[in-house]
């Protein structure tokens, strides 16, 4: 890849100047040096800066070590925010400051609007061809940096580095996949019922994007939005989370690489109210696309109602998994034990309620119990951990606040139940340890709500109808699954949950090819697959009369 030899990406997390850990890219493999003790994190360019670009605004903002206090990237530029306010981004492995970014808020806000609106025109005018190619350089690009981008993933959000790696790859496929299917977006043109009429429809991009994203994928809820809406032709304002920002800083800086053209994506960092109320009041914001909790989504929905904006929303989850007595046993705890501990428990479609019929309910308690003891905690740099932290102390609260709920409703805790021992630094991080609950019943704040974290409970069920309303029982329409080898019940049950994405004997359900998305309290819309490119277009019907 002859481009990631010219425009080499490194990361750089530093120390009083001096560099604890190194990242380069796979032309030059990392020598790796692990700390825990990072109170400063810069990005560190070094190739591909031509005099006066933004790459070089970029490499002179972090040898004066003082990118950290840009961070914003609007119409091609690295910018301060306007009232020179900064945030701070923990790594909550450790709860240390890795770094301080723009606090940028409604000044900031409208000036990517403005951006992102004299860029509109000459961006949808490209042909889908040519915006695929800049996305296909950025999907280049993205692929070269893949180390650099994992450990920033890392740092700030805690998910071990392998989970990155998992989050990194489709991430990266969300980009190539719309790089392509911006070719295939399609009209139709309808039987005429006048001679003298013709009656066709076209999709034309719906204008001036805003996605807002959530911290506990950095990267691809990120990819997932700007890929589709740029191309289609739209532009973008993303907003990603305000604890995990670097991830899309660092997809800004390959983006502008790329041959993204100014103005086409503009990151905004800081705060969320102020550059949330902003972008929703703007008339010429013709999209929101939001992915986080159920209560900002509400939020969001009313707000965009003034402008009647097209919305797209990925809310919160509560998801059910059923294990009928059919089952494999390991194959079902296996399958549990990788969807509810994945980052930690905070994935929207984590399993988060876990029925298990009668027959088999003791075996499978025992049975997942032994394998969430093999868990280890601990920093995600540490090729040994299998499990990260909470995103911060108020999620660790959160989790031990449904645990003891329900042990004092008579359930019993097998395993963990409570804050870890870890030794130093990780002693002060955010963790929780992976816990499993047994005789769990519905009357219990951990069947209701979502936990986000490593704790799981299991209810005892007898007939299949119980565990479809079972599980149908929630506000929430996100991801369900479940484990039969019994064909016409696998079809039967896979129609009667009321989710927007079933797992059958399967629990890696996230594509970029299949549609991902939620019904209920859960959303609106999907991503990925061809429905992700509706999103971002609206169709426009066009009659010719030939009677003139
Ligand atoms: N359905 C999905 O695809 C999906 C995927 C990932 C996460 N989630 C959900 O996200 C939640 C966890 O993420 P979170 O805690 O970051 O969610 P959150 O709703 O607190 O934050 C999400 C984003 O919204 C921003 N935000 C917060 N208040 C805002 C406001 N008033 N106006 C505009 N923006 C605002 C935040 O800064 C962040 O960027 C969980 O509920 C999880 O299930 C859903
Ligand atoms: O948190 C939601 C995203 C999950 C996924 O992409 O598999």
């Amino acid at each position: 890849m002859a481009a990631a030899g010219l425009h080499r990406l490194s990361f750089a997390l530093t120390l009083n100047r001096q560099v604890l850990f190194h990242g380069l890219s796979r032309l030059q493999p990392a020598s790796y040096r692990f700390t825990t003790r990072i109170p400063r994190m810069a990005f560190h360019v070094r190739a591909g800066a031509t005099k006066g670009n933004a790459s070089d605004q970029f490499l002179a903002k972090v040898h004066d070590n003082d990118l950290v206090k840009t961070a914003g990237f609007i119409n091609g530029q690295w910018v301060a925010a306007m009232d020179g306010s900064t945030i701070e981004v923990n790594n909550p492995a450790t709860d240390e400051i890795i770094a301080n970014v723009a606090c940028m808020k409604a000044a900031d806000t409208k000036s990517a609007i403005a951006a992102a609106s004299a860029a509109f025109p000459s961006w949808s005018h490209k042909t889908a061809k040519e915006r695929g190619s800049v996305l296909r350089r950025w999907y280049d690009l993205v692929v070269a940096a893949e180390d650099d981008i994992c450990t920033i993933m890392t740092v700030e959000s805690g998910k071990p580095f392998k989970e990155s790696k998992g989050e990194f790859v489709g991430g990266a496929a969300s980009i190539e996949w719309f790089a392509e299917e911006g070719r295939r977006v399609e009209g139709d043109i309808f039987a005429t019922v006048q001679q003298d009429r013709r009656m066709l429809a076209i999709k034309q991009p719906v204008g001036v994007v805003a996605a807002i994203t959530p911290w506990n994928f950095p990267m691809s809820m990120i990819t997932r939005k700007v890929a589709p809406a740029l191309a289609a032709g739209c532009t973008v304002i993303l907003k990603p989370a305000e604890s995990t920002p670097l991830t899309a800083l660092a997809l800004a800086e390959l983006a502008h690489r790329a041959g993204i053209p100014d103005g086409v994506l503009n990151i905004l960092v800081g705060d969320a109210k102020a550059i949330g109320d902003t972008l929703m009041e703007s008339a010429a914001v013709r999209k929101i696309g939001f992915t986080g909790s159920t209560r900002v989504g509400k939020l969001l929905f009313a707000a965009a109602a003034d402008t009647v904006k097209k919305v797209s929303l990925e809310l919160g989850g509560n998801a059910p998994f059923i294990v009928f007595d059919d089952a494999d046993i390991d194959q079902a705890a296996a399958g549990v034990v990788s969807s509810a501990f994945r980052n930690a428990g905070q994935t929207c479609i984590c399993a988060n309620r876990i029925f298990v019929q009668e027959g088999i309910y003791d075996d499978f308690v025992d049975a997942v119990t032994k394998k969430v003891g093999e868990f280890k905690q601990g920093g995600g740099l540490d090729p040994s951990t299998t499990l990260g932290p909470l995103i911060g102390h108020k999620a660790v609260e959160h989790v031990s606040g449904h645990v003891e709920d329900a042990v004092a409703k008579g359930a019993t805790v097998t395993i963990g139940g409570k804050i870890p021992d870890l030794p130093e630094p990780y002693n002060k991080g955010s963790f929780y340890a992976p816990t499993v609950i047994s005789g769990a019943t519905t009357d219990m704040k951990i069947f209701r709500e979502e936990t986000f974290g490593p704790a799981i409970p299991l209810f005892k069920f007898s007939q299949d109808e119980e565990a479809v309303q079972l599980a149908n029982n929630t506000e929430y329409g996100l991801a369900a699954y479940f484990f039969t080898k019994d064909l016409k019940r696998s079809w039967k049950v896979a129609e009667a949950l009321e989710f927007g994405m079933v797992g059958v004997n399967e629990v890696g359900i996230t594509s970029e090819v299949a549609p991902f998305g939620g019904i209920k309290h859960s959303g609106i819309g999907r991503e990925h697959s061809k429905y992700g490119m509706d999103e971002f277009l609206y169709v426009k019907y066009i009659q010719m009369g030939l009677g003139y």
